[in-house]
């Protein structure tokens, strides 16, 4: 089965895209924001024998409802959270998210399980961003299931194909994208993904597996097991676990490179369940809020340099920032206290 790229004439030009590797929600608004219409989102071109082209649908989902409140917190909730309280917080860091990431995309990367799909549907809700879920276009797309995919066609085939959907989707600002678990271990996805951030959602594998075990792994092909065909949910939790704690151990080294990494640990009498959507939501929140304020501050620290026209050669010089000088006049203000209180001293 060969695979055959898309044509490029279907992905709707963005513009000039920024090709710098890491956090690019900091990247300067060199670009107009593209904001993505369901008209006008690509068709994916998958490969293989089927050749099967069809207009992606747009799944702009409800967020979903958490009836469950929050629980108490050591972090990022000093004290008993409710959900009324989360809420508020999250408003509150959700304020100007948008114009300061300049519609930069949300791509979720993480192991089986992770809730990559239910926190995307959640987060692109807050955020008015569009959801995608890869393996839910390609199904779409393919009109088979994921285990379809690879068992008629085989996992390469549907690595290829997953790459084509990340393709067609890295041109496209404000969007929320679900990835499939494995589909970090292309390096070329990475350079799709890094048109947006890439967040890494990283729980325990016993957390994972009993998820997946729960909600049954037909969906996930990588976790069947041979040996049984009918197998107790403690089996299919005991094989999850070992094969998750396998491919996490491969797969770490390329977790790794994600922009941010956001614990999905739950705290006190929780605690083997996991956070709760709405709070790995927030925390996913704070933290890219988090890297805004740093890279401002990054930026505004750096000098800058100024060309000066005094004559016939122009001279260039190196002038400090505004927040650099005030830092350094700080530090002399420092300084001379420091010495005056050494001379009362003596
Ligand atoms: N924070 C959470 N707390 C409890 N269950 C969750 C949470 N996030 C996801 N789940 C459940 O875990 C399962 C896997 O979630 P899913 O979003 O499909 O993960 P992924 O897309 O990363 O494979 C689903 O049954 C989902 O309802
Ligand atoms: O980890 C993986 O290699 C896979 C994860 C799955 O997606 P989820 O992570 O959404 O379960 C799906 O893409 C496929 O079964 C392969």
């Amino acid at each position: 089965m060969q695979a055959s790229l898309l044509n490029s004439r279907q992905v709707p030009c963005p513009g000039p895209r920024c090709s710098s590797a890491r956090g690019l929600a900091l990247r300067p608004p060199v670009l107009a924001p593209v904001h993505v219409q369901p008209s006008i989102l690509p068709a994916v071109h998958v490969p293989g024998s089927k050749r099967v082209h069809r207009r992606v649908a747009m799944h702009r989902m409800q967020a979903q409802e958490e009836s469950t409140p929050a629980p108490a917190q050591e972090h990022p909730f000093p004290e008993e959270a409710d959900f009324d309280m989360l809420t508020t917080r999250i408003a509150e860091v959700t304020k100007n998210l948008n114009e300061e990431l300049c519609g930069c995309s949300i791509y979720l990367v993480g192991m089986m399980g992770s809730g990559k799909s239910t926190l995307g549907r959640m987060l692109a809700n807050t955020m008015k961003y569009a959801f995608f879920d890869t393996d839910s276009m390609l199904e779409k797309t393919l009109d088979m299931p994921v285990s379809s995919i690879f068992k008629d066609y085989g996992e390469d085939y549907f690595r290829d194909c997953e790459a084509q959907v990340l393709k067609q989707l890295a041109p496209y600002k404000n969007l929320v994208v679900a990835t499939g678990g494995g589909a970090v271990i292309r390096p070329m996805n990475w350079s799709y993904m890094h048109s947006g951030v890439v967040v890494w959602l990283n729980g325990p594998t016993d957390l994972l597996a009993k998820r997946v075990a729960k909600e049954g792994i037909e969906k996930r092909p990588l976790l069947a097991s041979p040996d049984s065909a009918n197998p107790s949910q403690e089996q299919l939790y005991e094989n999850a676990k070992a094969k998750l704690d396998s491919l996490l151990e491969e797969r770490t080294k390329f977790y790794d490179s994600a922009d941010l990494k956001i614990s999905l640990e739950g705290y006190c009498e929780d605690a083997e369940k996991g956070a709760p959507t709405a709070v790995v939501m927030y925390r996913l929140l704070c933290a890219l809020r988090q890297r805004i304020e740093d890279t401002k501050a990054e930026r505004e620290s750096r000098r800058n340099v100024v060309i000066e026209n005094h004559g016939d050669v122009p001279s260039m010089r190196v002038q400090e920032s505004p927040l650099a000088q005030q830092q350094q006049e700080q530090e002399q203000q420092q300084q001379q206290q420091q010495h005056r209180d050494e001379q009362q001293e003596q």
